[in-house]
């Protein structure tokens, strides 16, 4: 076991390119560290153990349907979705404040609203930071009459998502877990020693 945890690490860590600096994320937390998520869908085929082993972790749940929030938690989720044969949707962000504390929502489609009404639901994403585009999508799929039964990530970035009252209820299972440290712009160690605050593209730390 300790083997196949080690090995999906370094998986990841070769998968994903991690950049050192001061960065505003989508969560509207400041960070160390920043994550190339966009690089990991470049070999598919790379990516194929890590999805196999988080398909695996979902078979205890009863799913009923796999839920990913747009762009890389999607594509994941619909590469889970598809090796447990079950019904497949996404959420799309919909409203995005920059800067300010979970202020980003996802909705489902509506025809996918109607699919999934009264399922039980994972929802997967790439990886979980904050827990803002999982909290908001748990949202969605409560607002569209779904039950997220667990919270399905490769990787969780630090323990802030874990302090989120709407995933209180909701098991969270993840390959890896990386130590990080996000701050409230007002407390961003950062800032006080002024290293110049960069902003990516709605992207996680
Ligand atoms: O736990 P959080 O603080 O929400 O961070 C994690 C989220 O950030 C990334 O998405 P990103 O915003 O980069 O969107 P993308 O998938 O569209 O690139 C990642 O795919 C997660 O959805």
């Amino acid at each position: 076991m300790r083997d196949t945890i080690a090995l999906m690490d370094d998986t990841l860590r070769e998968l994903l390119a991690a950049r050192d600096g001061h960065f505003l994320l989508e969560s509207g937390h400041h960070g160390h560290l920043l994550l190339d998520l966009d690089a990991m869908l470049w070999r598919p085929a790379a990516l194929e153990p890590l999805v196999l082993a988080l398909s695996d972790s979902l078979t205890a749940y009863n799913v009923e349907a796999v839920v990913g929030p747009l762009v890389g938690g999607a594509l994941l989720a619909y590469r889970v979705a598809e090796r447990l044969a079950l019904p497949f949707a996404y959420a799309e962000r919909v409203a995005y404040a920059p800067g300010q504390l979970y202020s980003a929502r996802y909705r489902l489609p509506q025809a996918f609203s109607a699919l999934i009404s009264g399922r039980r639901v994972a929802i997967v994403d790439d990886v979980i930071n904050a827990g803002s585009a999982v909290c908001s999508t748990a949202a969605a799929v409560r607002a569209s009459g779904a039950e997220p039964v667990v919270i399905a990530a490769l990787l969780q970035l630090g323990e802030t998502a874990l302090r989120q009252q709407s995933l209180a209820s909701v098991p969270l299972t993840t390959l890896a877990s990386w130590p990080n440290t996000l701050w409230e712009p007002q407390e961003c160690r950062l800032c006080t020693v002024g290293v110049p605050l960069e902003q990516p593209i709605l992207s996680c730390g």
